[in-house]
């Protein structure tokens, strides 16, 4: 059963003296200093259990209020330079995961007024055509944002493809200049993966302290868990992380104020897993079939971790539509350097 809480904050996004939107996005450059947000931040419906509050985090009300703000950025830029932005996404192949997310970014683009188009190749295409594809979005003007969408079938490198990106147009922050600049203090990506953003963004309007933290991921890969602990770290947290290899990872998980999973099994995070008052994210997002039919699940058996967490984002409905939103911060992002444009009249 699930004990449905809403989370939503109403953010101080527009301010009069200027019709821009006022960004609530946590940013790099503030991220030496965890501040609270203003108060009061949310709008809680606590569920009591025998011992404790948990509270459910609704991860679309956060996405659509990021989007509005978006929209409206966008149709002033459109008004003041007669530009939008645009994203171009290469997809290789029919796999349904790939076919399912790619509908719904287009879908979120055409929400906020940023244009997208699919250059859709076959399964069996070769490296030089996945090239080819992403050298022409690079070249495209009207394109200031570029996703390859992953996984990509095994005969093809993504690395060289990602590395064949245009820094200024990788939307996805994979690119190895990207991440390295995350990895390096002092130093500024020009994008950060949509996911750990994602991550980030929702601990932030929860007002979920980061810093001093002791966070645990689970889940190293380079576009979700590496970036994710990376993130972390720059927020000041002490991360620990937890892959394939890792013996008794419970007894490390138990230790987490923390617990971010970014692995793709579901079930794999079960309540004795957890410390009680644990936040948890659930960045897993499985699609898996049963007569019941078609759904997507994360990596949390969310049954046992509502009687454990304080926070817990649900899939779906948590984490996967922030990510969303920040894939159209990015592009937003791009556009405006791009342009040159800052948004000020
Ligand atoms: N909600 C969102 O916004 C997003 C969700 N996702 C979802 O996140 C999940 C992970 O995606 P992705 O990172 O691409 O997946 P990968 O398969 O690339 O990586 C999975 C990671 O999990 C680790 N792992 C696998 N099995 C275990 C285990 N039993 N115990 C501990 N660690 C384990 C792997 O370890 P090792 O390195 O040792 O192999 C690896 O680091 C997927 O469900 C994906 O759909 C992805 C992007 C965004
Ligand atoms: N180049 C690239 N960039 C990615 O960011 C990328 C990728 N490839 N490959 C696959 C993973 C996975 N990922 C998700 C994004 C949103 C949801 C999401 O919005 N999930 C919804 C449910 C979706 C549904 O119902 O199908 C939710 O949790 O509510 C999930 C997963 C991004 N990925």
């Amino acid at each position: 059963m699930r004990r449905a809480v809403a989370v939503f904050w109403r953010t101080r996004s527009f301010s009069s003296s200027n019709c821009l939107p006022k960004f609530p996005l946590v940013s790099l450059d503030r991220h030496d200093i965890w501040y609270p947000p203003p108060s009061p931040p949310l709008h809680l419906r606590p569920h009591y259990n025998d011992h404790q509050t948990t509270t459910e985090i609704d991860g679309k009300l956060i996405a659509n209020d990021i989007k509005a703000a978006l929209a409206t950025e966008v149709n002033y830029m459109k008004n003041s330079i007669k530009h939008v932005p645009g994203l171009g996404i290469v997809l290789v192949g029919k796999r349904k995961d790939s076919l399912s997310f790619v509908r719904i970014k287009k879908r979120a683009c055409e929400k906020v007024g940023i244009t997208s188009e699919v250059v859709n190749l076959p399964e069996n295409c070769t490296e030089g055509e996945v090239l080819d594809a992403v050298s022409e979005l690079n070249n495209k003007e009207s394109v200031h944002g570029i996703l390859v969408q992953l996984p990509l079938p095994s005969h093809l490198s993504e690395q060289k493809i990602i590395n064949a990106v245009n820094v200024e147009k990788d939307v996805d922050g994979f690119h190895p200049v990207n991440i390295g600049n995350l990895a390096m203090t002092g130093r500024e990506p020009l994008f950060i993966p949509c996911a750990s953003r994602g991550c980030i963004e929702v601990l932030h309007r929860c007002g979920v302290e980061i810093i001093g933290k002791k966070a645990v991921v689970i889940g190293r890969s380079q576009i979700t868990g590496l970036p994710t602990s990376l993130l972390l770290q720059r927020h000041h947290a002490t991360v620990t992380v937890v892959h394939s290899s890792t013996k008794n990872p419970e007894e490390i998980t138990r230790e987490a104020d923390i617990l971010v999973s970014d692995v793709g099994v579901p079930n794999l995070v079960l309540g004795h897993w957890l410390k009680p008052g644990v936040v948890v994210i659930d960045m897993g997002s499985t699609l898996v079939t049963d007569s019941k039919g078609s759904r997507v699940t994360g990596d949390v058996c969310y049954e046992e971790a509502i009687l454990k967490a304080s926070l817990i984002t649900p899939v779906p409905g948590g984490v996967g539509p922030v990510t969303i939103s920040m894939l159209l911060y990015n592009t937003v992002e791009a556009a405006k350097r791009a342009y040159q444009w800052t948004g000020k009249s």
